[in-house]
């Protein structure tokens, strides 16, 4: 695990903190097949699963509002209309996890990680209620001491609270500590908690490319890290 042992001054991190959607699993198909019976639902037109990629990465009411607007700036929706089409969409995605799953070299890395005892932590702005059972669901069940998700704690990435939190419950410094995302939030977030940031080039960045964001590391694949 060198490339993390470069980041870290020579040792292996304490902990590791991962984001979720678009870095361990691709859940985007069960996302926009829930954002489209939603929006069919309300009578409108449905979005597809490219323009729902594009939209995924604030958590489930930015989400919701974004597929109200049909456009990524969302701020011209109606806060009642919102409220209404969340409750929707959070009923809907509870029975959306079929098509949801792990990238490659995801397992490994966190295999290799829980041997050499490094702690694990999910830090997702995905709703809390869903971030267990999905993980159950990829069989990453066992791995995580720690989950954060987006409503678990008043902010949420990029505001660095979450991984505050965690490092303390850890009892770890930012300079022991990792974060491994695939957004601008996630890069954000480790920037203003002071830990180093390895982004996965694969997940969701609004359409962009990760790398503009100036994250320490870039990998195509978590195998790298090994
Ligand atoms: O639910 C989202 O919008 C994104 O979740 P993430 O923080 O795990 O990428
Ligand atoms: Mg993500």
């Amino acid at each position: 695990m060198k490339p993390l042992r470069e980041l870290c001054a020579g040792e292996l991190p304490r902990l590791v903190m991962f984001d979720l959607d678009g870095t361990l699993v691709d859940s985007v198909p069960d996302l926009a097949t829930a954002v489209d019976r939603m929006l069919i639902e309300l009578g409108r037109v449905p979005a597809g699963v490219e323009q729902v990629r594009e939209w995924v990465g604030n958590g489930a009411r930015v989400l919701v509002r974004r597929a109200l607007a049909g456009d990524i700036e969302h701020s011209a929706v109606n806060d009642a209309d919102a409220d209404v089409a969340l409750a929707r969409f959070l009923d809907i995605y509870a029975d959306c996890h079929d098509l949801t799953v792990l990238y490659p070299g995801v397992h490994e890395l966190l295999e290799a990680l829980s041997t050499a005892a490094v702690e694990l932590a999910v830090v997702t702005n995905k709703p809390e209620r869903f971030v267990a059972p999905l993980l159950e669901q990829v069989g990453l069940g066992g791995y995580f001491r720690w989950i954060i998700g987006g409503d678990t704690l008043p902010q949420q990435k990029p505001d660095p609270a979450a991984l505050l939190q965690v490092m303390h419950l850890a009892g770890v410094t930012a300079a022991q500590s990792l974060f491994v995302g695939d957004s601008r939030n996630d890069v954000l977030a480790a920037r203003a908690a002071s830990v180093p940031c390895v982004a996965v080039s694969y997940g969701y960045n609004h359409g962009r490319p990760v790398a503009e964001e100036e994250p320490n590391l870039v990998v195509d694949s978590l195998a790298e890290l090994l």
